[in-house]
């Protein structure tokens, strides 16, 4: 891939941003809290499926207009699972995990996100809920752009198997996303109207 690739596909992030933003804030309205509890029976439903047993399971702390998943955690708390939470340590480093179960103390982190306390162990998920600004047919993910999944799943994926579920609004789906060479893609995709595994 030449720079002037590198540059255009950057570009083309940038553009479907924007537009997947107002895709993302029009569906959390249109939804309101109810897409939070209609996910959590979607997702264990799905859990079995994918690996048996107890599991680490690391969610994201909700922000704006993302789905919110702390119901889905506490639910895989219940269940016997072990759930977890990011935590920023560099900008343009992998994320680490947290162990962490809701209504445990939290701080606020980078981009005062609530994150876990430093001295809660490290965990090592087997699966990842993973937030986005929109997905694609064949699993890809658009972020913010900091590329912090990507790293962070290309490290995680180099270690053991690890399952990255894309958390969602049907209405952030897109046929087909600009993608670059370290695109990390989504093994499930799981919003308001079901548990998909993309092409
Ligand atoms: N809820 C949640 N937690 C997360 C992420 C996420 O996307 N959502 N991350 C995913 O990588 C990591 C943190 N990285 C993030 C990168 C950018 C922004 C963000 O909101 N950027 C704003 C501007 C930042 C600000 O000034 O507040 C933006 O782009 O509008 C959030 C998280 C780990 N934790
Ligand atoms: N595995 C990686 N190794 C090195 N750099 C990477 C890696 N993955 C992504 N990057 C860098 O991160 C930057 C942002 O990537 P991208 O636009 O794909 O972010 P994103 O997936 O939308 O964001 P996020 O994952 O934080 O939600 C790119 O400039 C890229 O160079």
């Amino acid at each position: 891939m030449t720079d002037l690739d590198a540059d255009l596909i950057a570009q083309a992030k940038q553009a479907a941003r924007i537009q997947a933003r107002e895709a993302r804030a029009r569906a959390h309205v249109a939804s309101g809290s109810a897409a939070a509890t209609v996910i959590v029976p979607h997702l264990l439903s799905l859990l079995p499926e994918l690996r048996p047993g107890p599991l680490t399971i690391a969610g994201y702390h909700p922000k704006g207009d993302e789905v919110d998943v702390l119901p889905a955690l506490s639910a895989l708390s219940a269940a016997g699972h072990a759930t977890a939470l990011p935590v920023v340590t560099g900008r343009a480093w992998p994320l680490v995990f947290r162990l962490w179960r809701p209504g445990h103390p939290l701080v606020p982190g980078a981009f005062r996100i609530m994150e876990p306390m430093g001295d809660a162990p490290l965990a090592q998920p087997d699966i990842v809920l993973v937030p986005l600004l929109a997905f694609d047919r064949e699993g890809y993910r658009l972020g913010y752009g900091g590329g912090f999944y990507d790293r962070t799943l290309e490290v995680l994926r180099a270690e053991a198997p690890t399952i990255a579920v894309g958390i969602g609004y049907a209405g952030q789906g897109v046929d087909k996303l600009p993608i670059d060479a370290y695109d990390q893609k989504l093994d499930w995709i799981v919003t308001e109207q079901g548990a998909w595994r993309p092409a």
